[in-house]
Parts: structure tokens; sequence; C-alpha cells
């Protein structure tokens, strides 16, 4: 039976803040208030746009009104420039490569809205290495919930294989035990300490996931 290897995005495999916050701050600015800095963009990325957005308000001024509206600007400010100062993980590459090598099928399970979450994946050239993805809005439900995770594995067309999740925040790891597979976290992501998020395994660099990912899943 096939094996499923499924990717948080933001984090893990690639290090998308920059253009984040380019996005965040473009609407920010719109709405005269203050650019978010580099740190504190880290700490309000995880749980979907929205919640970025509402972090973001908060951060800067009062409540931020009319949402919806934006919600819809920072995504035309995110699409329009998606890829410009984000890159991938050392070795993110290479290591998708060798596990499907190794017969796995992989996946990419992100709360990053789907719109841009396919820009980024077919810009960096990883929509060849991918069975299937779903983003933040793709479904009723997301990360932390583990029904973000089935789906994501019926959408690669592997529900019901051994399944392993590869991530970086506090949300991949609740969203992997509500689910019930294992987890693996990576500690060059966002999170303050890897350590602390309860994950079965912490690695420090992809080249030592493909061992990682047989011991978990023999
Ligand atoms: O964009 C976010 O808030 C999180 O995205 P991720 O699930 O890929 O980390
Ligand atoms: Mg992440």
């Amino acid at each position: 039976m096939k094996r499923a290897v499924l990717f948080d995005l933001d984090g893990t495999l690639i290090d998308s803040v920059p253009d984040v916050r380019l996005a965040l701050n473009a609407m920010l600015s719109q709405r005269a208030r203050r650019p978010l800095a580099l740190d504190e963009v880290r700490q309000m990325v995880g749980e979907g746009a929205q919640v970025m957005l509402e972090r973001a308000f908060a951060a800067t001024g009062a409540a931020g009104g009319d949402m919806e509206q934006a919600l819809r600007d920072y995504l035309a400010a995110y699409a329009a420039a998606p890829v410009v100062e984000t890159v991938l993980y050392p070795g993110a590459m290479e290591c998708m490569r060798r596990l499907v090598a190794d017969g796995n099928v992989l996946g990419i399970c992100t709360n990053k809205p789907s719109s841009i979450a396919v820009l980024v994946i077919r810009e960096l050239g990883l929509d060849g290495l991918i069975a299937g993805y779903t983003g933040g809005d793709s479904l009723p439900f997301r990360k932390p919930d583990g029904r973000h995770l089935q789906a994501t594995l019926e959408c690669m067309g592997v529900a019901g294989s051994p399944a392993i999740l590869v991530g970086d925040s506090e949300t991949d790891v609740a969203a992997a035990r509500d689910f019930g597979m294992p987890v693996v976290a990576v500690s060059f992501g966002y999170a303050d300490n890897a350590e602390m998020l309860g994950a079965d395994r912490v690695i420090s660099h992809f080249r030592h996931l493909p061992l990682v990912v047989a011991e978990l899943m023999p």
C-alpha cells in the first residue's frame, strides 16, 4: 500500500513571511495603519489569513472594520507578487524527490488561502512532486481540524493509506493528533521552540526526513 507524506507549507516547506508581510503591509497602508515587522508577521501566521488579519488589526490599532474587504485587498496584493522573496527551505526539494523515489505519495495541507497556495506551489516547482493540496479556505474546516488532513489525503487519492504530517506549528500537531497520524516538526519554521510542540520527532534539516518517515511508517 502507498504511504502518504503530507506537508504543511508556510514555515515548513517555504519561508514565505517576507511576501506575506509585503501584502499585509500594502493592505494596512491602504487603511493608514503602521507597517508590521517581519518578526511580528511570523507570530501571526499559522491559522489562516482571516486569523492573521485579525491579529494584524489588533496590533496596529482598533478593530478592523470590513474584514471581508480587508481579506480581498490582502489577497489581491499577495496574488500580484506571490513569490518575490519566498524561498524553499534548504533541502526541501531534494527531500521531496527522494520521498517520491522511495514510493511515497506527497501532498500539501496548508491553512494558506488556496488561491495563493496554488501560485506559490507552481512558481516554486512543487506541483510536479505532489499528488494534491488543499488550502485553508478549500473546505468548511481547516487545521487543527483533522478532517482537513483527511480531505487532503482524499484529494491525493490515498485516503486510508498510512500517512504522516510534517509541520512547524501547534496547529499542525493538533491536526495530526485529531486525525490520529504521526507528526514530525521542523525546528527551522515559525514556532519559537519546536521541541515544545509535542511532535513525535523534530528534524533540523530536510536531509533527516526520509529516514524519520521510514521509521514512523514502517
Ligand atoms: O498561512 C497560514 O496562516 C498558515 O499556512 P500553513 O498552514 O501552510 O503554515
Ligand atoms: Mg506552517
